[in-house]
């Protein structure tokens, strides 16, 4: 028989209560935006302890809107069905047949997953995409990419990979008002009615623009943003963001994350955090602690 941890007494408890307090007053009935990313999505317990986070959010007055994103998902899908996967300028290349598997993959099998996990941990949540209501009308995205061999800049076109254009809060405003927790696929729709494929920080960053957020949290698989030597940077100012880009310090996926964190105190959130989804509990540790978790980016 194994032992069993100790338990944390009743002072104990109610020391970390009376610590958490002031910060749990400070988001009553404040949106919070959680973008959970495909690579923060670990095991099952792993899922479960993200949606008791949001639950508890949820039911401690704070507005929780989850976006989620399933690049490793949506990856190993195209490589069972033999779909070659391609990307450019760290945006997955999305011909009409991989839009389809996009859609599936992301509004249907983990958005159905999340608003399940969430149920059974005793929240309520509806799974929607940024299609339903005409939430996010996106607009056609094109990059510009140097070739390494000839260094000769080109244009790529990426297909049906969207950037969103305009955000209508009109469903979102009416999901929480009901005090259901939205669960948001980062798919959109196109003023030409195609279905685009947006990347899921750029899309939650657009959502905690459009709803004046408190926060929002971008949870990854690394503890936030790193220096060289891969120390954490707990605290960054939109200049240092740039900096750091600028000298090659933030590097490939993290680029489209720091700008995103950038646009979105732009439109008037207040901080945003960088994180490590597969720390257990990081969401209220974040949010409920003095010393927080991952890094604050502020203006
Ligand atoms: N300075 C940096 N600090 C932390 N991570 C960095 C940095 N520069 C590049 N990265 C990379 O960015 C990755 C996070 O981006 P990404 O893989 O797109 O995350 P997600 O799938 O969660 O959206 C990290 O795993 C890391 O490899
Ligand atoms: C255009 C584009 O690249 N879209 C992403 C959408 C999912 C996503 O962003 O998921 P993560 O947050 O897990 O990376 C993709 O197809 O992978």
């Amino acid at each position: 028989m194994t032992d069993l941890p100790d338990l944390p007494d009743v002072h104990t408890q109610a020391e970390t209560l009376v610590q958490a307090l002031p910060h749990m007053q400070r988001y009553d009935q404040e949106i919070v935006v959680i973008k959970y990313g495909g690579h923060a999505m670990g095991d099952a317990a792993a899922a479960e302890d993200f949606a008791e986070d949001v639950v508890l959010l949820e039911q401690s007055g704070v507005k929780p809107i989850v976006v989620h994103g399933g690049g490793p998902q949506i990856g190993r899908m195209l490589e069972k069905l033999g779909i070659k996967s391609e990307f450019a300028a760290g945006l997955r290349i999305t011909d009409k047949a991989t839009v389809d598997i996009v859609e599936m993959v992301l509004a249907g099998a983990i958005n159905k997953q999340i608003v399940g996990t969430i149920s059974a941990e005793g929240g309520k949540a509806i799974g929607l995409c940024g299609k339903d209501g005409n939430m996010v009308v996106a607009r056609k995205v094109t990059r510009t990419v140097v070739d390494p061999d000839s260094n000769i800049e080109k244009i790529v076109d990426l297909g049906f990979v969207g950037e969103p254009e305009k955000v209508d809060r009109t469903v979102l405003d009416a999901v929480l008002k009901a005090e259901l927790i939205p669960v948001l696929a980062p798919v959109a729709v196109g003023h030409d009615g195609a279905t685009y494929n947006v990347n899921a920080d750029t899309f939650a960053g657009a959502i905690a623009g459009a709803m004046r957020a408190k926060r929002l949290l971008l949870l990854t698989d690394v503890p936030g943003v790193l220096d060289k030597d891969k120390n954490l940077l707990p605290e960054l100012t939109v200049e240092d963001c740039r900096r750091l880009i600028a000298d090659g310090t933030i590097t490939g996926g993290m680029i489209p994350k720091v700008e995103t964190c950038i646009y979105a105190l732009e439109q008037g959130v207040e901080g945003v955090v960088i994180l490590d989804g597969k720390v257990p509990h990081s969401v209220l540790l974040e949010l409920y602690t003095d010393h927080g978790a991952g890094t604050l980016i502020r203006r």
